[in-house]
């Protein structure tokens, strides 16, 4: 079908309404990006939200919402277990004059990413309006190039290019680290030769703060940071480039490709760098599915059961798949579980040019000297 009457055929539909309802923040970017943010210069192609042939996927796919599937419906399609909060309590039944709710049914979280997920919607409702983020954005200081420093780092040490992580906490280790002091870690890592950094924001479950992200990012520090935040609304991404990110994960076992396509558009928009985070075979394939991804992770560590196995790397790496990584020049994290120079090596011949790590750098006195141990050499030379 010609692309102009599908066009027509969705603006005219009597069901307008909900589409703006599952769209809300299409209308609300197009008004927060009239204004340019200082630094930041869009991609070449990137001005309109869809292009030629793919939007009319798009166009097809928002069809496909508009006659009456909802997230969890989409998602599940897709082999995503985390669901979306109920925006109700519980189903009520009724038993003759009685009506009741049952604990459990659809109303309590099935997993700690589920869990985590449904405590960001709630979080999210005490969200800053896009008007006042936009004076923000602003004032935000420039973008710097997350992937080329991963490259760099990668041709001149000939060892995968490092993402040091500002841990405090997790669900599944607990406290980390003690005396944590942010920015002391992060410039030990910058010293010991990192490339980039990650920074948690999430403050229930990691410790992290969004004034972590800011003060590493006034203290001098040079390396592009990664926003590591749980990403369920794109109102998070203008977010996390006002507060200073260079990067921002988005993880597929959360997001449907709808939205991470319509997310890493919005990256591009912000020059902001996605990190798209996958874990197992479905996830990659879809995520190679969806055009202009550049930076994939691979989760060693499944963050519904928490079980840790870094051989998930290799395996999501063996034939076909990647083989396309090549072809496209994608650069592959390896991330989690990493602990000694074996473990570097083994994900580095798997094919990653890049490791995220955390646990064994952050526990250390000297956060820095830690990497060299992580290497089994100094990186920073
Ligand atoms: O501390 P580790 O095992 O080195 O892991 C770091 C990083 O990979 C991990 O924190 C992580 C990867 N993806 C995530 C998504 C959400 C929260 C945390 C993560």
């Amino acid at each position: 079908m010609p692309l102009f009457l599908i066009k027509f055929f969705i603006y005219s539909s009597p069901k307008k309404s909900f589409l703006v309802q599952c769209f809300p923040h299409k209308k609300m970017h197009e008004q927060v990006l009239k204004s340019k943010p200082k630094g930041v210069e869009p991609n070449e192609g990137s001005a309109s939200i869809a292009t030629s042939s793919e939007s009319v996927v798009d166009a097809l796919k928002v069809k496909e919402w508009e006659v009456g599937m909802f997230h969890n419906e989409v998602a599940a399609t897709q082999g995503i277990r985390i669901r979306r909060r109920p925006p109700t309590g519980p189903p009520i039944h009724y038993v003759g004059p009685f009506e009741f709710r049952l604990e459990n049914e659809g109303n309590t979280p099935r997993n700690i990413l589920e869990e985590i997920i449904w405590n960001k919607d709630i979080e999210l409702k005490e969200r800053k309006p896009i008007g006042m983020i936009r004076k923000d954005l602003e004032k935000a200081p420039p973008v710097r190039d997350f992937i080329g420093a991963l490259r760099a780092a990668n041709e001149r040490t000939g060892l995968p290019g490092l993402i040091a992580e500002v841990k405090k906490a997790s669900p599944s280790r607990g406290i980390l680290r003690e005396n944590f002091d942010p920015v002391e870690i992060a410039q030990s890592y910058e010293k010991g030769g990192a490339a980039c950094l990650s920074v948690l924001t999430d403050e229930k479950y990691f410790k992290g703060s969004f004034e972590n992200l800011e003060l590493i990012r006034n203290s001098g520090v040079k390396c592009p940071l990664l926003c590591k935040e749980f990403i369920v609304d794109a109102w998070q991404l203008y977010y996390a480039r006002s507060k200073g990110a260079d990067a921002v994960l988005l993880i597929a076992a959360v997001l449907p490709d709808l939205d991470i396509k319509y997310m890493t558009k919005i990256c591009k928009l912000l020059g902001l760098t996605a990190l798209v985070e996958v874990h197992d075979e479905r996830e990659f394939d879809r995520v190679l599915g969806i055009e202009g991804v550049e930076l994939i992770g691979i989760n060693n560590r499944n963050l519904e059961t928490f079980e840790l196995d870094i051989s998930t790397t290799k395996k999501l790496l063996e034939g076909e798949r990647g083989k396309i990584i090549r072809e496209r020049n994608i650069v592959m994290v390896g991330e989690s579980g990493l602990f000694t120079p074996e473990d570097i090596a083994y994900v580095q011949e798997a094919g990653v040019k890049a490791v995220l790590v955390g646990e064994s750098i952050v526990k250390q006195s000297d956060p820095g000297k830690g990497i060299s141990n992580l290497f089994g050499k100094d990186i920073s030379v």
